[in-house]
């Protein structure tokens, strides 16, 4: 049934982005920076002084040239009024703050960009394998540890494991041949420094999968060759699809498909064909992927063939996988913007210490920030690089561990931010969701159904509070609805137990997209369209 007048609009989503902006807006007017400490000053103060030194070196710029330039090109002099520090902070960019509080322009300094890549994959499929390898042939390895590991994989029966060992750190993991958490390791590339984020194929660590992938800019598809491997992981209850699904769901744009175990087919070439046409719709027309942002290598993780150098496939001519990574597209990061740092973990080490990827925003050595949606107020004392180095600042899409000193009430999951501009705290929201197959004991969607949310790196309980609209596949017209149905697009208000850190979509993806999972199934995706600020 369609809704007439008050049918939902065509454009609605772009509309809720609006409201949502202008509510932001609203709010930044209202905001009151209080600058307490003395860094803050410092802070203030080079900031204030630096927008001093710009209008006076363009005043002398001009009355040098007085001369030649008409008098009526000449700026006026006006009397200087001190700014208040909001205003000094809209100014400037966030880039000359930074080196005045460093006080040296390190900016400028050329850096390799910083990028994550998650492997995911169906169990077995070959991902830590060819993660170690990776490390193995880069020499990132000590021999002696590579030798204890060959000893280790014999004691447990599983000769070839070896390899997968360096990325599967935990007994367990060792014992049974699966990884459990998501493995973590760093590499070099000529442009880039890369996480490699070794995710667990089998179904029961999903949860595990998506934090992997709520830290990913590019996805490592990993497919074994081995005939009757691929197929049972592209099958329904095969995790292929769910785990692309999920990448897609956390905002990942930019896949590499490593058709791996080639060595067991013989490098057979329409073997590679037969499973690069089997995966293409999904990738492409359903999980609406740019084409040319999905790359496709036959490997072999196991030998290592086409991992670091295009190696002796002969009707393979394209590039090796550490080559397409190290080039491959990733979405812009921006500097200037509001620091964010969504918190993985959190430890004890002489004071407390979090770990976390700058998803925007530059954070510095001595900088007061606060953990939302806590409010805890904290001042950054250390941060650590990838090889544990102290560093005084850290980028967008790097992976920092950083010790704070002050209040350390809070939880993973919390987002480290500026200490005058924080994201949006809410527990009421509305989303444009896509569902995928419920359970069969809960086959609609209503109010008051409650499931798990998995908003970037956070997780919480979750119920429906209401729907909006259902898409009809035909017309693609959204029409009033009070429950979705499997495989349906709808919109709906969602509410979580407790205050999050969240954004809407188009403003910060990694806290404005979303999986829902119930029962250990995944039985949605989404993006967040509007929030309201509690605060
Ligand atoms: N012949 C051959 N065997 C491989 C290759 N890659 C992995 N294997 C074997 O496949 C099995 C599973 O490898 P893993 O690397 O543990 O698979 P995984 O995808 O990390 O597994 P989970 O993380 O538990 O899902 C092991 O016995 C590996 O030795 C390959 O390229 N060729």
């Amino acid at each position: 049934m369609e809704s007439s007048d008050d049918s939902i609009p065509d454009n609605w989503e772009d509309e809720a982005e609006e409201v949502t902006q202008e509510e932001a807006a609203s709010w930044k007017k209202e905001a009151n920076y209080v600058f307490k400490t003395e860094a803050d000053t410092v802070f203030t103060q080079n900031a204030y002084s630096s927008l001093l030194n710009q209008e006076e070196q363009l005043l002398s710029h001009y009355s040098n040239k007085k001369d030649s330039t008409p008098k009526d090109h000449l700026p006026k002099k006006e009397p200087i009024i001190r700014p208040k520090a909001e205003e000094i902070i809209e100014k400037l960019d966030k880039k000359s703050l930074i080196s005045s509080l460093i006080g040296r322009d390190y900016l400028s300094i050329p850096y390799k960009t910083h990028v994550n890549i998650v492997f995911i994959g169906h169990v077995d499929a070959g991902k830590s394998t060819l993660c170690g390898n990776i490390i193995y042939k880069s020499k990132k390895i000590d021999s002696r540890i590579v030798e204890m590991y060959e000893l280790e994989a014999k004691e447990n029966n599983r000769e070839s494991w070896w390899l997968a060992y360096i990325m599967d750190v935990n007994t367990e993991e060792r014992e049974k041949g699966i990884t459990i958490e998501v493995g973590r390791a760093f590499i070099e590339t000529d442009h880039r420094v890369v996480c490699m984020l070794d995710a667990p194929g089998h179904k029961s660590f999903v949860p595990n999968m998506i934090s992997g992938a709520a830290q990913a800019d590019i996805a490592a598809l990993v497919v074994s060759a081995r005939p009757g491997e691929f197929e049972s992981g592209f099958q329904k209850g095969g995790q292929t699809t769910e785990h692309i699904l999920l990448c897609r769901a956390m905002g990942v744009d930019s896949f590499i498909v490593l058709i791996t175990k080639m060595d067991t087919v013989n490098w057979d070439e329409e073997r590679f064909r037969f499973i690069q046409n089997s995966l293409m719709p999904f990738l492409i027309d359903k999980c609406k992927l740019n084409p040319q942002h999905v790359h496709w290598i036959p490997i072999s993780g196991l030998d290592g063939t086409n991992l670091l150098i295009n190696e002796e496939c002969g009707w393979y001519k394209g590039k090796a996988f550490l080559q397409v990574l190290d080039e491959c597209e990733v979405g812009g990061k921006d500097e200037n913007a509001p620091l964010r740092i969504p918190i993985l973990d959190k430890a004890k080490e002489m004071g407390t210490v979090v770990l976390g990827k700058v998803e925007a925003g530059i954070v510095v050595k001595g900088m007061k920030v606060n953990l939302m949606p806590g409010f805890c107020e904290a001042e950054v004392q250390e941060i650590m690089g990838v090889e544990d180095e102290k560093i005084m600042f850290a980028r967008p899409g790097m992976n920092v561990r950083i010790k704070l000193k002050g209040s350390d009430e809070f939880k993973s999951g919390s987002v480290l931010c500026d200490p005058y501009d924080f994201p949006i705290v809410s527990e009421t929201f509305t989303v444009d969701i896509m569902v995928l197959d419920l359970l069969p004991h809960k086959p609609l969607l209503i109010p008051g159904y409650v499931c798990i949310i998995h908003l970037g790196i956070a997780v919480s309980e979750c119920t429906f509070h209401s729907v909006i609209s259902v898409s009809d596949p035909k017309t693609k017209k959204h029409v009033k609805a009070s429950y979705i149905r499997a495989n349906m697009r709808a919109k709906a208000v969602l509410r979580v137990k407790e205050p999050m850190c969240i954004s809407v979509f188009s403003e910060l993806s990694a806290l404005g997209k979303f999986a829902l999972r119930d029962e250990d199934i995944t039985i949605g995706l989404g993006k967040i369209l509007e929030v309201k600020d509690i605060l």
